[in-house]
C-alpha cells in the first residue's frame, strides 16, 4: 500500500512548552492503513535478523513496539520511566528535548543471547534513545537495530547513536 504517512502527522506549536514544535502521531494511529503501513515499514529491515526481543520506550514507543514484537514473533520488553517496574532494575538518567527523566528495565529482561530491536516513535535530541541503548548494553544483550517512526533532523539525535543501527521512516 502506497501511503503518504506525513499526511497523518500534525505539527502542534508550543506543546508541551513554549518553543517546541510537537509532532502529533495520533492521526496516524487513528487510521488503520497508516498504522499498519508504519509498523510494516519499521520492521521491514529486521525480519531476517533473528530478533528475539523488541524493546519499546515508555509510553508512545509502546504503541508501535508491541505490534512490532508480535509481527516479528519476538518477546516484548518495556523500557519504562522510573518507578513503574516492580522488581530489580537498571536505571539511566537522561535529558531530552523538553524535560529530563530516568528510564529503567528489569535486570532480568534480557539475556546475553538476546538480539534486540529497540523501537520508539520520535528521535529528537536522542537523549531518550541513548539512555535506552545504555540499559540494553548493561544487560549484555546484542542490540541489532533501532527503529523510529520519525526523526526531527535538526536536533541531531543521530549523533548520540550508532548510525549503522538506525532505521527511520519519516524525516523532518
Ligand atoms: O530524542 P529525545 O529528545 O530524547 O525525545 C524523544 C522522546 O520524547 C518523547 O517521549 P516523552 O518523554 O515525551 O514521553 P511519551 O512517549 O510518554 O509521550 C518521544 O516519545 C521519545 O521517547
Ligand atoms: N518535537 C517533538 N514532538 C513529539 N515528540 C517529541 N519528543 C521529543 N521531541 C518531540
Amino acid at each position: 500500500m502506497n501511503i503518504d504517512l506525513k499526511k497523518y502527522i500534525l505539527d502542534v506549536p508550543n506543546f508541551p512548552i513554549h518553543g517546541i514544535g510537537f509532532k502529533d502521531i495520533t492521526p496516524l494511529l487513528n487510521n488503520k492503513d497508516a498504522f499498519k503501513t508504519a509498523i510494516n515499514l519499521m520492521i521491514k529491515d529486521f525480519k531476517d535478523k533473528g530478533v528475539t526481543k523488541v524493546a519499546g520506550i515508555d509510553s508512545r514507543g509502546f504503541i508501535l513496539s508491541a505490534p512490532a514484537a508480535y509481527a516479528l514473533n519476538a518477546g516484548f520488553v518495556p523500557v519504562r520511566k522510573k518507578g513503574k517496574l516492580p522488581r530489580s532494575t537498571y536505571c539511566e538518567k537522561f535529558a531530552y528535548e523538553y524535560d529530563e527523566a530516568h528510564l529503567e528495565i528489569h535486570t532480568d529482561a534480557f539475556s546475553p543471547a538476546d538480539k534486540i530491536l529497540l523501537i520508539d516513535d520520535v528521535l529528537a535530541t536522542g537523549g531518550t534513545a541513548e539512555a535506552a541503548v545504555k540499559l540494553i548494553k548493561k544487560s549484555g544483550a546484542e542490540l541489532i537495530g533501532i527503529s523510529f517512526l520519525l526523526e526531527i533532523s535538526f536536533l541531531k539525535g543521530i549523533d548520540k547513536l550508532d548510525k549503522n543501527l538506525i532505521k527511520t521512516i519519516i524525516r523532518y
